[in-house]
């Protein structure tokens, strides 16, 4: 049911609040380390853009440079070509010259070639009839070929005075490669008469080939204006028209320039080359140079490679670098995603509870001190705790939340749970005013780096608590602390007393002659004795010293900052003179004195044990010297407290060591003089004070309660001797056994008496229980209980002392007794006066009508026994009839006469 409850409250509020859009916290959390991978690979692709940029316009400028080379090249080729053509023109025009004004007759074989020509320049030089043979010729064996076919023999006969350039081809004569130049001969009527032919090896035109600049892929050509190649050489190779590396002629629109020819379109060795063209001046031809791209290139290219690749590795190391931050972030996002889940889980979970929740993150200084906390978040429960709206609260610090002592407080305690990740008590919200809870239990996590704080509303708990305390530490009649306070009080405040050097007094006080308020007007009256004296204590004393109610009618006045003995003293005479006039009560008016010991401290004492014990021990000194005063704690009585305290180690030491044994007083009947019955009679047989008789040591024993552990001995005693006089095979008599009234408190008497009788088989009615009248009237209900269940065990209830003027005849009336013992006091009246007989008639006339037997105790003489006999009593006990005597191996029981009745 109340499951259901809070699943429902949950829902609604997790309704309200709305469910945490997963994505958009995911992408929330990612978002940053996505701006930063993005504006990194901008920065990278920019980097890329420069450097191809730079890397183009290199090269740009690199082809510009290839270009310019060729065109260099071409120009310094087409000077060369130009200079060769014209000394081969010169030749020509000089062997022209000759053969016309020699008529004819000029030989070549004749003319020294040196001076025309180098000799090693593979020129040759023949001239040619107008029918087309050869004439003369400087080439070593000539062939004999007619030559009136080729094209320069064709091109002289028909015109006159041209300079001509052949084409390569294999010279007619010569029968090797050449490239015919020739010039018209003429006779003198200016008749075609021949053809000087000078033939030039192609490779004299492209010698000039720079191995070092051109390279191996370089290119020299020597082509016609319209660009069909005349002789080109590629490196080592040289090509002739027929045979040339072109893919086709290359055509140039300008008499000079340069541009790349692609490979591809181009030549046929599919290479690029950077080529510029020259036509040469005045002769019909043009000079090729081209640069091989990839030759000029490849130192650029190479740089460019590693420039790339090194470009490339860091880009790839980056991108690895992005793709590892990127996985990471999104690896943190997640978890950052799960933690934000679980705790708007946890929050909705919260706010269902009726608990605070907050999570507080630390705030440091800027030396990286610790100095404050910053609410990051809480549930409105949490918020109503601290008198804040939820919205108000989340984002402020501690410091702003709590002032002064309780700020400090809970900031040591943050900053104590930072250390230790863990802390757990009570805070007094108190401090904050508004409406709120004023007791919290703080509870503190630090499960990483904030810390979790959860508080819960003790306040109830707290009041009940301190409700408890009260009620526990004060007095229920009185209004006074009670003893439970004052231990908890007085060690400490005697410490602080002692440490700092101050007097410190008790007064123990005891009311005189309280019980007789209680016997005679009863137990309320009592009480209202009791209020009023606690009253009139309160009084007596200053405002700062304390009263506390011991118990019973005992009372302690604590003393603080006395400044001497004197003090306590003049307090102890107030006390006095407020307890002289009587209190007005309402059954009438009763006188009640104080006793009053005093102890102070450390002079008497030290620890609070000691102390009250020394201020009882002076205040039992009082009442033996005569009560109604007061007396501080000196050495007399300390020396008779040790001497009570040695006796009563002593009267330990007797029990473990059995130094009780039992003496057996007869009672005997009044009619007939037998022994009617014992009464047994503890005594110590001490080994150093010898035997003791009990008014030395019952009293110690009632004080201290060792009187239970000597009664349960007595009772065993007293049965074991029945039981050895019954298997010894003596006639038995019923004995009486003392106990006394803190036996009967105990509730275990009937008990111990049924397990021994038990044990020992001996019949109840043997045994007969005296208690005092002193012990009846101070009856409790337990008592009572007691005596009931004893009696009805069949053992007969003796009552002792009477008329010792505890209890009234009405008292008596009221308890079930099988037989009343009269003091021994007014056995010895009865020869005094006519009085004594007179009381000891009503006694016996009144309890013969109650229906129990009458013992007259103390009986000494013949006269006393003579008149009880004559009163009617029906046992005696006493001198006369025997002393108490020490067990023997029958049961005492003297032969008695008794005189006849006075
Ligand atoms: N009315 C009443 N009596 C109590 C209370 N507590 C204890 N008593 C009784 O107070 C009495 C105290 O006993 P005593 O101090 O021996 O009596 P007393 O007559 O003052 O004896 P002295 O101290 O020797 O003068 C006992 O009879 C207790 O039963 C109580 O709360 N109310």
């Amino acid at each position: 049911m109340a499951m259901g409850f809070l699943s429902a409250k949950t829902a609604r509020l997790s309704a309200t609040m709305g469910q945490v859009p997963r994505l958009a916290g995911l992408w929330t959390n990612l978002r940053p380390s996505l701006i930063w991978t993005s504006l990194v690979l901008l920065l990278m692709l920019f980097c890329w853009a420069g450097l191809l940029d730079v890397l183009e316009r290199e090269r740009r400028e690199q082809e510009a440079d290839a270009l310019k080379e060729a065109e260099v090249l071409a120009r310094t080729y087409a000077g060369h070509l130009y200079r060769s053509l014209e000394s081969i023109d010169q030749i020509t025009l000089y062997i022209k010259h000759g053969w016309e004004t020699s008529n004819g007759t000029i030989r070549l074989e004749k003319v020294a070639p040196e001076g025309l020509y180098p000799t090693d320049s593979g020129l040759y030089l023949s001239i040619i009839d107008r029918r087309g043979d050869l004439v003369t010729t400087t080439i070593p064996f000539p062939s004999k070929v007619n030559i009136a076919g080729q094209p320069y023999f064709t091109l002289h006969l028909a015109r006159d005075g041209e300079f001509y350039v052949g084409a390569p081809q294999i010279g007619p004569f010569s029968r090797k490669p050449i490239i015919p130049f020739s010039r018209r001969l003429s006779d003198r009527d200016g008749g075609f008469s021949g053809v000087v032919v000078l033939s030039a090896q192609p490779q004299y035109f492209i010698a000039g080939y720079d191995k070092l600049t051109l390279g191996r892929h370089g290119l020299l050509a020597i082509t016609n204006p319209d660009g069909s190649p005349r002789i080109v050489r590629v490196g080592d190779e040289v090509y002739l028209p027929e045979n040339q590396p072109f893919r086709s002629n290359p055509v140039f629109d300008s008499r000079s320039g340069s541009r790349l020819l692609p490979g591809i379109d181009w030549f046929k060795d599919g290479r690029s080359r950077y080529v510029a063209w020259q036509v040469t001046e005045r002769y019909p031809m043009m000079a090729l140079a081209g640069v091989d791209q990839d030759s000029f290139l490849s130192p650029f290219l190479k740089r460019r490679q590693q420039i790339v690749s090194t470009a490339a590795l860091v880009s790839v190391g980056v991108l690895a670098i992005l793709a590892l931050v990127i996985a990471l972030s999104l690896r943190l996002a997640r978890r950052q995603q799960e933690l934000a889940t679980i705790q708007h889980t946890y929050r909705i979970a919260t706010e269902a509870a009726n608990e605070g929740f907050y999570i507080a993150e630390p705030v440091h200084d800027s030396r990286g001190n610790m100095t404050d906390f910053k609410i990051i978040d809480c549930n409105h429960r949490g918020a109503d705790f601290l008198r804040h709206r939820r919205d108000d609260l989340v984002g402020k610090k501690v410091s702003e939340v709590y002032q002064g002592e309780t700020r400090d407080f809970i900031l040591e305690v943050l900053k104590r749970a930072m250390i230790n990740r863990h802390y757990e008590g009570e805070i007094d919200l108190g401090g904050l005013g508004g409406e709120g809870p004023r007791w919290a239990q703080l509870r503190i996590l630090r499960p990483e780096s904030n810390l979790a704080v959860n508080m819960r509303d003790i306040s109830d708990t707290k009041t009940h608590v301190a409700e408890l305390q009260r009620i526990g530490n004060e007095d229920a009649l009185t209004g006074l602390p009670n003893r439970h306070w004052l231990n908890g009080f007085l060690p400490d405040a005697l410490k602080a007393a002692v440490h700092s050097r101050k007097k410190f007094a008790l007064l123990y006080l005891d009311l005189d002659g309280f019980k007789s308020v209680n016997d005679s007007k009863g137990h309320e009256a009592g009480d209202e004795v009791l209020c009023h004296a606690a009253r009139r204590l309160r009084e007596a004393v200053r405002p700062e010293d304390r009263v506390v109610r011991l118990g019973g009618d005992e009372f302690l006045v604590i003393l603080e900052n006395l400044a001497g003995s004197r003090d306590a003293a003049h307090v102890a005479d107030r006390i006095q003179e407020a307890f002289r006039p009587p209190f007005r009560i309402t059954k009438g008016v009763h006188s009640v004195g104080a006793s009053i010991g005093i102890a102070v401290a450390p002079k008497d004492g030290q620890d609070s044990d000691t102390l009250l014990k020394h201020a009882d021990s002076a205040m039992y000194a009082v009442k033996k010297a005569g009560k109604r005063g007061y007396r501080f704690f000196d050495i007399s009585v300390a020396e008779e407290e040790s001497s009570r305290e040695a006796l009563m180690r002593e009267m330990q030491h007797a029990l473990d060591y059995d130094q009780f044994i039992m003496y057996y007083q007869p009672r005997v009947d009044t009619g007939n003089g037998h022994t009617c019955g014992l009464e047994a009679l503890v005594r110590w047989v001490h080994p150093v004070r010898g035997l003791m008789e009990p008014l030395e040591f019952i009293p110690l024993a009632e004080e201290t309660g060792l009187i239970v552990r000597l009664g349960e001995q007595v009772i065993k005693k007293v049965i074991s001797q029945l039981a050895y006089w019954s298997k010894s095979g003596y006639p038995l008599v019923p004995v009486s056994i003392n106990v006394s009234v803190r036996q009967l408190e105990g509730g275990s008497l009937a008990d111990t008496l049924s397990v021994w009788l038990r044990s020992c088989r001996i019949d109840p009615s043997l045994v007969e229980i005296e208690v005092t009248e002193a012990s009846v009237a101070r009856h409790g209900a337990d008592v009572l209980q007691t005596l009931a269940a004893i009696q009805n065990m069949g053992i007969k209830l003796v009552l002792d002392d009477f008329g010792t003027g505890y209890s009234s005849l009405s008292q008596l009336q009221e308890m079930d007794f099988d037989m009343i013992k009269v003091d021994h006091t007014f056995a010895a009246r009865l020869e005094d006066s006519e009085q004594g007989t007179a009381l000891f008639n009503a006694i016996i006339t009144m309890a013969h009508s109650l229906d129990m037997r009458v013992v007259a105790e103390g009986v000494e003489t013949r006269q006393q026994a003579s008149t009880l006999r004559a009163l009617g009593c029906d046992e005696i006990q006493g001198f006369l009839v025997s002393p108490p005597l020490p067990p023997a191996e029958h049961p005492p029981t003297p032969p008695v006469t008794l005189p006849a009745p006075a």
